[in-house]
């Protein structure tokens, strides 16, 4: 272990701050996989960045970093107080988050009840895609879009919020982009607690600002119109939380908070993940050829869309994603912070307050587990050892672990690969502008998700 405050203001501020899953992957190199940062004066922070290091971390100290490490600017309108990304796991709210989520939105039967919704928005995504036959898109816009239709519509009935045929801005993905990009600025109240008050950098202030629109958003698009309704049988997320609130069991604030978090966890996530996909398979067209040739094979010329019951017969595909998963990480830095005295990563004691972040983006390409890391081989997910999400294998963890592991896990496992599927079946891709493969650009941009720096851009084209 190390302490540097040098070294920590480079991974923390100014032209790093983009790039700090690489600039603290790159200092693991030098200091190991468990490196802490920081002085007596500044807020310490230790960097775990291989796979036993994260077994440590989230298994062997699971309940003493069953916390989420807080920026300063998660207290924005005591966003903190309401709020399942941030609230200590000891707090019943968080529980009571957790059990709505779990039994409403990924348990088997929430997920087999809303699979309809994913079939029929991953079929107007294919349906949108072929009419932009022969033109350039931004799969990104596409992507997220579909994304946020299919969680409102699981969360509020309403499947129209985005409407994948009009380009342009839109305030609810605008409100997403931009607060994920506002909360990765470099907050000197993160690093000195102290001068949290003053709010130098005015961070807090801005993330008020853009957290208030959406909160607003939220409660006149969705909330409010529901509530002078009366109406409670849509058999959807926001009848069990009104339900909640009816038995004063949930504030009215606690439920724009929960909603807030679910689409700032649940929807980039999702989308940049499939576009990740997208960029690494135009980069390799022999493994476009291998997923389409599968897509062909499995469910044949006759078929018009894609199930989820046809996803089992993908292996290769899932393959895809896994390997996108294991490179492209869309939360690489996992943040937590030590809450109780006995944590201990690496034969040193974590005091209370320490923040621990768990570099998922290192540790998928840790060179001891993974051969060649740094290319993209799919094939390395097939076969009966293949690694799961939901194995023990902690050099691959894209969702988490422990108690605080992703509870969107389930949804995202059937989604992503759905999403992935129908933009690739009966639709062939090249790349606009005379550009080659190699010219695609994998760099990626770190805003607390992991965004590619250039938006994917290709030429869809129909084979029907
Ligand atoms: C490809 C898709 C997704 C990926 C890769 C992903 C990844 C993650 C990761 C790494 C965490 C932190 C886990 C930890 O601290 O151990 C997390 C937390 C979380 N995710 Fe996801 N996620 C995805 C989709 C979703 C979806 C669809 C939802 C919505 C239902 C969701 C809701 C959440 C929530 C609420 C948390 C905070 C949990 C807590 O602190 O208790 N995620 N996710």
């Amino acid at each position: 272990m190390e302490f540097s405050t040098l070294l920590y203001a480079l991974a923390f501020a100014g032209p790093f701050i983009r790039t700090r899953h690489r600039v603290l992957a790159r200092l693991a190199e030098e200091y190991g996989p468990i490196a802490s940062f920081g002085t007596s004066t500044t807020r310490v922070l230790i960097v775990v960045s291989s796979p036993a290091a994260a077994r440590e971390a989230l298994a062997e100290n699971d309940a003493g970093l069953a916390d989420r490490f807080m920026p300063d600017s998660a207290r924005a309108l005591s966003h903190n107080s309401g709020s399942p990304l941030f609230l200590p796991s000891s707090d019943p709210l968080w529980k009571q988050y957790r059990v709505i989520i779990n039994g409403h939105i990924t348990s088997g039967r929430s997920l087999e009840l809303s699979r309809h919704v994913r079939e029929r928005h991953a079929r107007q995504l294919a349906e949108h895609l072929k009419a932009s036959s022969g033109r350039p898109v931004t799969v990104g816009v596409h992507m997220l879009g579909t994304v946020l239709n299919v969680v409102s519509s699981i969360l509020f009935s309403r499947d129209d919020v985005v409407d994948l045929g009009v380009q342009g801005a839109h305030v609810l993905k605008d409100l997403l982009v931009e607060l994920t990009a506002v909360s990765t600025k470099s907050n000197i109240s993160d690093a000195l607690p102290f001068l949290a008050p003053l709010d130098l950098f005015g961070l807090r202030r801005s993330f008020s600002k853009c957290l208030a629109r959406l909160y607003k958003f939220l409660d006149e698009e969705f909330i409010e119109p529901r509530l002078a309704s009366g109406e409670t049988h849509h058999g959807d997320v926001l009848d069990v939380v009104l339900a909640q609130y009816a038995k004063s069991q949930l504030t009215r604030s606690d439920i724009t908070k929960f909603f807030t978090d679910i689409f700032i966890a649940g929807s980039e996530s999702s989308s940049l993940t499939v576009q990740w996909a997208m960029a690494q398979l135009l980069r390799h067209p022999d493994k476009m050829k291998k997923v389409q040739g599968e897509l062909t094979v499995k469910l044949g010329t006759k078929k018009d869309s894609v199930e989820e019951s046809d996803l089992d017969k993908l292996p290769y595909l899932h393959a895809v994603v896994k390997e996108t998963m294991r490179l492209h990480p869309v939360a690489p830095l996992v943040p937590r912070v030590a809450i109780s005295d006995g944590v201990s990563l690496g034969g040193f004691s974590v005091p209370v307050g320490t923040g621990v972040a768990i570099n998922l983006w290192a540790v998928g390409r840790d060179p001891a587990s993974w051969p060649r890391p740094e290319e993209f081989v799919p094939e390395r997910f097939l076969g009966d050892q293949a690694l799961d999400f939901r194995g023990s294998d902690f050099a691959f963890k894209p969702f988490g672990a422990g108690r605080r592991v992703c509870p969107g896990m389930g949804l995202a496992a059937r989604f992503v690969p759905l999403l992935l599927a129908s933009t690739l079946h009966k639709i062939k891709w090249s790349l606009p502008d005379g550009m080659a493969p190699q010219d695609v650009d994998l760099m990626d941009n770190y805003r607390t998700v992991l965004d590619l720096a250039t938006p994917l851009r290709a030429v869809p084209l129909s084979t029907d």
